[in-house]
């Protein structure tokens, strides 16, 4: 080859490079393919419900008439729920849950209980609190210690057990075991009136009370109490949901679905898939040319187990879902953040349910600091790709404000990182 021809070539190569350079850094001013990952009931969805609230243009009369008729499913499904979890933990309605112990009665209930090994195990800590039973324990450690489980049980057998209950409570109880699933509400349409009547009545009973303060061991929609506790506006016939309405109803994902949305001068792909185990099966055709992941993680959820298998702790499976998603080689140049979603039931639940009773790693104090920071190390500890940043939110989905900053942050780190990658 002459001088001149190799010159050529090489400036032909140069520009080639330029281009597809600049093809890149076109393509990706256009468009930023992102997935929205995670197990089942972390917020994904409630995420996408978001970005339409804050960069779209909102629901439309139709689209919240659709979410009025899973709005009102949710509401059947959650009561239906709590009944059936009354005979499975053995609760009586109208159970009164002790909130303070005082030492003379739970000293009288330990001595009653000699047997209480037969109650939770008779591990050692429960032997230190039945050697301690005077103490001023916070009702959270006595439910851990099955106390008021046993009481609630022995009163549960008293009171005559699934079928001998009476009282307007087991009453209520019977309409919605036998209230039908299968609706769709229209325009001045509702749940039936004496199912409505009937929900209000058991949402407002103490064994009721205190066996939501049990759903871990059942399983329970996160919007339970959001919508029982305005039963009265959800259920009016000309209810239209609001937008938290929407953000706060529970509909599981089965088809992926994109959604387009134009973020300044980025349009942004978004897909939403379904997180359950068997809808993980359909997500491996959307992983090309992925620009970004948004791992959604529920850190609430370290004391519940999944839907699927009714054992497997719902962090451990988030935590070995993470570790396959972000070592896969195709999401090499991927950017990868996590939100620890739920951040608001998380801060709740501390005040009465341990971290070390589901991960003995813990070593607390059980607070947000400490507790947030564990999780999150756990998780970025998978990565094992020491030159690869993720980054960590912890988020409210439901909280519009809090969404809106978090999404900035987030467009932000997409948008550089892309640009990084296109070599600018
Ligand atoms: N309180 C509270 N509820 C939340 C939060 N994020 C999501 N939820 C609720 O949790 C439930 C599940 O959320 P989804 O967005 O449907 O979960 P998902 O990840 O799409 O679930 P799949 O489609 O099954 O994979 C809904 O009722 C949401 O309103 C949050 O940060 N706080
Ligand atoms: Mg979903």
């Amino acid at each position: 080859m002459s001088i001149e021809s190799a010159a050529a070539a090489a400036q032909s190569k140069k520009l080639d490079k330029q281009i597809k350079s600049e093809v890149r850094v076109a393509k990706f001013q256009q468009t930023v393919k992102m997935l929205l990952l995670g197990a089942g009931e972390t917020g994904k969805s409630t995420i996408l419900k978001q970005f339409k609230l804050i960069y779209g243009s909102g629901y439309t009369a139709e689209e919240r008439m659709g979410y009025k008729t899973a709005i009102l499913a949710n509401i059947v499904t959650c009561a239906k729920a709590l009944v059936y979890a009354m005979d499975a933990l053995k609760i009586p309605y109208g159970f009164e849950a002790p909130t303070n112990l005082s030492k003379d009665a739970l000293g009288a209930f330990t001595k009653s209980h000699m047997s209480l090994n037969q109650v939770g195990g008779g591990s050692e800590k429960e032997r230190e609190v039945k050697d301690d039973a005077g103490s001023d324990k916070s009702l959270g450690d006595i439910r851990d210690m099955g106390y008021v489980a046993k009481m609630a049980e022995e009163a549960y057998v008293t009171a005559g057990g699934e079928n001998r209950q009476r009282g307007p409570s087991p009453k209520a109880a019977q309409v919605i075991r036998g209230c039908e699933m299968s609706f769709c509400f229209g325009i001045d349409e509702s749940v039936p009136e004496e199912v409505i009547d009937a929900i209000k009545i058991i949402w407002k009973d103490s064994g009721i009370l205190y066996c939501f303060s049990r759903s871990n061991e059942f399983q329970l929609f996160d919007c339970c109490s959001y919508f029982l506790n305005d039963i009265d506006r959800v259920t009016e016939p000309k209810y239209v949901p609001t937008d938290a309405d929407i953000l706060n109803s529970r509909v599981m994902t089965t088809t992926i679905t994109e959604t387009k949305i134009k973020i300044q001068q980025v349009l942004f792909r978004v897909f939403d898939v379904g997180g359950q185990r068997t809808e993980r099966k359909k997500w491996v055709p959307y992983f090309d040319d992925v620009d970004a992941i948004i791992y959604m993680v529920a850190i609430s959820s370290y004391d519940q187990v999944l839907v699927e298998d009714n054992s497997t702790n719902r962090l451990d499976e988030a935590m070995t879902l993470f570790a396959s998603i972000c070592n896969h080689p195709i999401f090499n140049s991927t950017a990868i953040i996590i939100f620890m979603n739920k951040i608001d039931i998380f801060k709740t639940k501390l005040k009465t349910v341990a971290i070390s009773k589901y991960f003995p790693k813990f070593k607390g104090p059980n607070n947000v600091d400490k507790g947030s920071a564990f999780f999150a190390s756990q998780f970025l500890a998978l990565n094992s790709n020491a030159k690869r940043k993720i980054y960590v939110h912890f988020t409210w989905a439901t909280d519009t404000k809090q969404i809106k900053k978090v999404l900035a942050t987030v467009y932000q780190i997409i948008t550089s990182s892309n640009l990084k990658g296109a070599g600018m």
